[in-house]
Order: structure tokens, then C-alpha cells, then sequence
């Protein structure tokens, strides 16, 4: 992957466009919380089906994705998915053991892995005990160049098929943060971070979230429509809003979010 400037304190790079917003042909708006869940895993069925070999995906964490993985383990789409042929890894994690309430492992174990007949080997988790949080973003970072073949990313060769992302109320995605040093991040594929509340997470940094061929924000609800707002207008101080993935950028929203019911 050609390594965009960023600006080490923003984020932001020096081929930014003014406003980086995602076209209105990529958003879809559904009625509720349940269609799109409906729509999603639909659509993410699509994509796996029209794709040749390992299928290859990022999950968000946090609460609003779990509809679409409670969707896609049940019928149809516990059948029909090409489960053997999925390799699931994870945006970001709570630096939390993986039984813990706070885990985006736990969440998704819970909603769909326990539920699908995905082989064991095709989920990677990230790691989160027995080391310091940088040993395990390192050792996420090795495991990620290791399923990938290399230790540089190919902008016509994207890690990621698919990278789900959700949105918080901050503008953050994944655990990128506002203001957080990692937003200037140009090589490592995956950091140590902390939150607002001190506790130690790992992320995947642009470069990584970047090399995705799809990627989807997926945003739900009132409390989350004057952030999307700022989030469709290009604003720079949300670390979502720079995201600029090598393949297509999608947004996935609920009319409460979209500020139309
Ligand atoms: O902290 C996080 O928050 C965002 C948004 O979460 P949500 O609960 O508002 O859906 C999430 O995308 C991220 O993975 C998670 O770690």
C-alpha cells in the first residue's frame, strides 16, 4: 500500500479531500434497527457469495452490530453462509479477558460464532492476556501479516474483503479516538491504545482498516444522528471521517439516524 502523509497530530493526510463525504449511492437507510440487520446480512451474503475463495472479514465491535450477527446465525443465513471458507478478524478490542462483559470477542461469540458452523481456525480473535497490551497488538499485527502473506499491504491486494465499523458518539471507529496519537499512524497495522476511561484497547490503524474492499459503517438511533450528520458532511475532527478504504466505502444507517423519523 502506497503510505499516505498523515499529519501525526490529526490524522489527517495531505491528499485529504476537503470533504470526504460518502456519496449518496452508499448509503442506505432502512426503517429500523431490524431491517437493517435484515439488509446487512443480506447484503454481506452477496459479497461472500460473488467471492472466489477465503472470505476474509473485519468485526466491529460495541452494541450495534450485534442484531446482524444475531441475524446472520439463524436461518437462512446459517445455512446458506460459506462458513468454512470465512476468516473473521476483529477492528478492535477491549484489553479485557474474553469472558468479560466489555469483550467485542464475547459479544460476537455469543451472537453468532456459538451458533454457526464456522471452523475454529478461521476465527482470530485477538489476543488480550497473558501479555502487555503492545505485545498483543504486536502479536495481532504477526498474525495478521502472517494470513496476509506479506508485511506490506498491496492496494490492489486488500487484507480485508469486508470491514464492518461502527461509529461512536465522539466520531470514534474502531478505537481510534479523537486526538489520539494513533490517528498519524503510517506503518503499524495494529496499536496499543487507551480510552477516555483509561482502559487499555487494541486497534487496527487506518493503513490496516484501510485495505478493505468493502467497508461498511454500520449506525444506528437517535443518539447517533447529529454525529452522522458530522460524519456525512466530511468532518475532519471525527477520526471516522478519515477513513478513506482502497475499495468502497458504504454506510448502513437506521432512519432515527438519519434524523428521518
Ligand atoms: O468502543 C466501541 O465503540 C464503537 C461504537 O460502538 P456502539 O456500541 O455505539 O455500536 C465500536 O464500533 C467499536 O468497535 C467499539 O469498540
Amino acid at each position: 500500500m502506497t503510505a499516505r502523509t498523515r499529519d501525526p497530530a490529526t490524522g489527517i493526510s495531505a491528499a485529504e479531500p476537503e470533504a470526504a463525504a460518502v456519496s449518496d449511492r452508499k448509503l442506505r437507510i432502512f426503517r429500523d434497527r431490524g431491517a437493517l440487520a435484515e439488509g446487512a446480512a443480506e447484503w454481506l451474503l452477496g459479497v461472500a457469495t460473488e467471492k472466489a475463495g477465503a472470505f476474509t472479514v473485519a468485526l466491529s465491535g460495541g452494541s450495534t452490530p450485534r442484531a446482524l450477527y444475531e441475524r446472520l446465525a439463524a436461518p437462512p443465513y446459517q445455512e446458506a453462509f460459506p462458513w468454512a471458507r470465512t476468516h473473521l478478524f476483529w477492528g478492535d478490542e477491549r484489553f479485557v479477558p474474553h469472558n468479560d462483559a466489555q469483550s467485542n470477542f464475547r459479544m460476537a461469540r455469543e451472537a453468532l460464532l456459538s451458533r454457526v458452523p464456522i471452523p475454529a481456525g478461521n476465527i482470530h480473535p485477538v489476543p488480550t492476556q497473558g501479555a502487555s497490551p503492545e505485545t498483543a497488538a504486536a502479536a495481532y499485527q504477526h498474525e495478521l501479516m502472517d494470513y496476509y502473506g506479506a508485511e506490506a499491504l498491496a492496494p490492489e491486494r486488500p487484507l480485508f474483503d469486508v470491514t464492518l465499523l461502527g461509529l461512536g458518539a465522539d466520531g470514534h471507529t474502531a478505537s481510534l479516538f479523537p486526538g489520539a496519537a494513533v490517528l498519524g499512524e503510517q506503518h503499524s497495522w495494529v496499536a496499543a491504545v487507551a480510552d477516555a476511561k483509561n482502559l487499555a484497547r487494541i486497534t487496527l490503524t487506518y493503513p490496516a482498516l484501510e485495505s478493505s474492499r468493502l467497508v461498511v459503517f454500520l449506525v444506528t438511533g437517535k443518539e447517533k444522528s447529529a454525529v452522522f450528520a458530522r460524519l456525512r458532511r466530511g468532518d475532519r475532527a471525527l477520526p471516522a471521517a478519515l477513513l478513506h478504504p482502497v475499495g468502497n466505502l458504504w454506510q448502513f444507517v437506521d432512519a432515527e439516524c438519519a434524523g428521518i423519523s
